[in-house]
């Protein structure tokens, strides 16, 4: 269990933190944290060590590294404490650093081949400056300073904070002060003179037995009634109170066995935990929304103006789904057909079209009264719903090219058996000049992204992650202007009357 009393002070929360700097201090930090964490029925005693939990470590421990290796790329210079920081923890000053973001965001992409956990609590931290800022405005909150200070810890000690948005949220049809269990929406439950005690859940969690930090807000508008559901807190990981149960993945028993070839991807991968929260204490200096309820809509359709464009991501993976394609065509001997050109040109045309939306969404972002600069949300719309179709589209066409062995090819210890062995590695032969377990290694690193454990990251989290396909419409149908298109439409064709108005 948790070694730290339950209504700790900020200050206490803070003590325990050290400066991370390198990746390896990054996977240190995680270890004799105390946390209850839940698998296939078991309690883990230390996460880190765990052969299905570490691959999502190594894909954090990677934005560490890459700031290391890539300064100009995955790092940026804070004004707040006047040094270089981590591009994940940065306040975005500028329409440039939203474009650098994204470049860093694919590059990540290509390098890890999964969900590598960050961008939710990157772009938390940016819709968090400019909500505060404006309930400070309306209500003389003093929200907006105690985040500032959050983000000064958070800078000097380089941490990672998780995004605990999306609530279980019982029958989608009622609000949340009418469910039938008050639990479905993360609420306050008690207030003390040091600061609020909240219970509930935050679901689908990316990263967030890895954050060091978690922050809970509210995950879609809310009325006067909802007022304790109006909650935004921050919560260090192994906080008292909280309990990590840890979702399955498609083929994730793969990384149980031994060697390294039939999980596709060996080194890195995603995670996705349910975080229950039962009466755990967040000290006023970590509260930044209490009540304000008419403000939820708002920050939920800041942060999906962020979150959206995040899902370039993306497209770091599709590099990789085109790169693994045209491998596996030069294995199978079948690089020179014209088809297989063409297939490899309309898996890139779908790949850049992505691309193309979310950096076009950062280029025309526009300060708000905080400071801050915004993604153009309708472009961001756009972005994440084309990444709700082309991974897939993408996927059919590179398992097009993978062939069917790619679902039934016989499993590696067979390939090592001294019986089965040279037979597999007769029959299972593409060019001759090839060696059959580069072709095993490629056909398994498709199947990991389409259908096995970075399926969740490439293809069902680009369909619900940052809101499902009908949010996006939502948000496009609010943004389109038709009345004025209409207008456009009537001036050239000679109508001068509206005959709406
Ligand atoms: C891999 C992955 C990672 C994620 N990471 C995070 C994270 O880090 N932090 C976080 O906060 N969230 C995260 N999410 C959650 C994500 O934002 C949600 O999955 C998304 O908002 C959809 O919510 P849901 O999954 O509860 O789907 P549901 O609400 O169950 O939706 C299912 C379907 O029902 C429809 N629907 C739902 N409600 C209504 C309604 N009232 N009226 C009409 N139709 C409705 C939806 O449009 C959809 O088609 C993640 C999700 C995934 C899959």
């Amino acid at each position: 269990m948790t070694h730290h009393p339950r209504e700790e002070s900020a200050a206490d929360r803070w003590a325990r933190f050290r400066p991370i700097v390198t990746g390896d201090d990054y996977v240190e930090s995680l270890r004799g944290r105390g946390v209850e964490v839940w698998l296939f029925g078991e309690r883990i005693d230390e996460p880190v060590d765990h052969p299905i939990i570490r691959p999502s470590i190594n894909a954090l421990k990677m934005t560490y590294d890459l700031a290391i290796e890539d300064p100009d790329l995955a790092t940026a210079h804070s004004d707040l404490i006047d040094a270089p920081v981590n591009r994940f923890l940065h306040i975005v000053g500028s329409p440039d650093d939203l474009v650098m973001k994204n470049r860093m965001q694919r590059r990540m992409g290509q390098l890890t081949g999964t969900c590598f956990q960050r961008c939710a609590g990157l772009d938390t931290i940016s819709v968090l400056h400019s909500i505060t800022f404006d309930i400070d405005a309306k209500h003389g909150t003093p929200y907006h300073q105690r985040y500032l200070e959050f983000m000064r810890h958070a800078q000097r000690n380089n941490i990672i904070l998780g995004a605990g948005m999306t609530d279980p949220k019982g029958d989608r049809s009622k609000r949340p002060h009418e469910q039938a269990d008050p639990d479905m929406f993360l609420h306050v439950t008690k207030r003390t003179e040091a600061g609020v005690y909240v219970t509930g859940a935050k679901a689908h969690m990316t990263g967030g037995l890895n954050s060091h930090w978690i922050c809970v807000m509210p995950t879609m508008n809310m009325g006067e009634a909802d007022r304790d559901f109006a909650i935004v807190g921050l919560v260090p990981g192994d906080a008292a109170g909280i309990t990590y149960i840890y979702g399955r993945q498609s083929c994730d028993t793969r990384a149980l066995e031994k060697g390294d070839i039939d999980q596709g991807n060996a080194r890195f991968g995603g995670q996705e935990v349910l975080v229950v929260f039962d009466n755990v204490f967040i000290p006023y200096e970590h509260v930044l929304m209490d009540g304000e309820y008419e403000f939820a809509q708002e920050m939920v359709t800041r942060f999906t103006a962020y979150h959206r464009a995040s899902y370039v991501c993306k497209t770091g993976l599709g590099d990789v789904m085109v790169g693994a394609a045209a491998q596996v065509a030069d294995y199978n001997g079948a690089e020179a057909a014209s088809h297989i050109k063409d297939k490899l040109v309309e898996m890139t045309h779908l790949n850049e079209t992505i691309y193309s939306s979310a950096i076009a969404s950062s280029h025309e972002a526009k300060p708000l009264a905080s400071g801050i600069y915004m993604n153009d949300a309708m472009l961001a719309n756009v972005c994440k719903h084309n990444v709700t179709r082309f991974p897939y589209e993408i996927s059919r066409l590179a398992q097009d090219l993978a062939g069917g062995v790619m679902v039934t090819m016989p499993s590696d210890a067979d390939f090592r058996h001294e019986t089965v062995g040279p037979i597999l590695a007769k029959y299972m032969k593409g060019k001759h000049n090839v060696p059959v377990e580069y072709r095993q290694r490629i056909l398994r690193l498709i199947e990991n992204m389409t259908l096995g454990r970075n399926a969740v990251g490439y293809l069902t989290e680009s369909l619900h992650g940052a809101g499902s396909p009908q949010a996006q419409r939502i948000q496009i149908l609010r943004g389109m202007e038709v009345e004025t298109k209409k207008g456009l439409a009537r001036d050239l064709a000679g109508i001068a009357e509206d005959t709406q108005s």
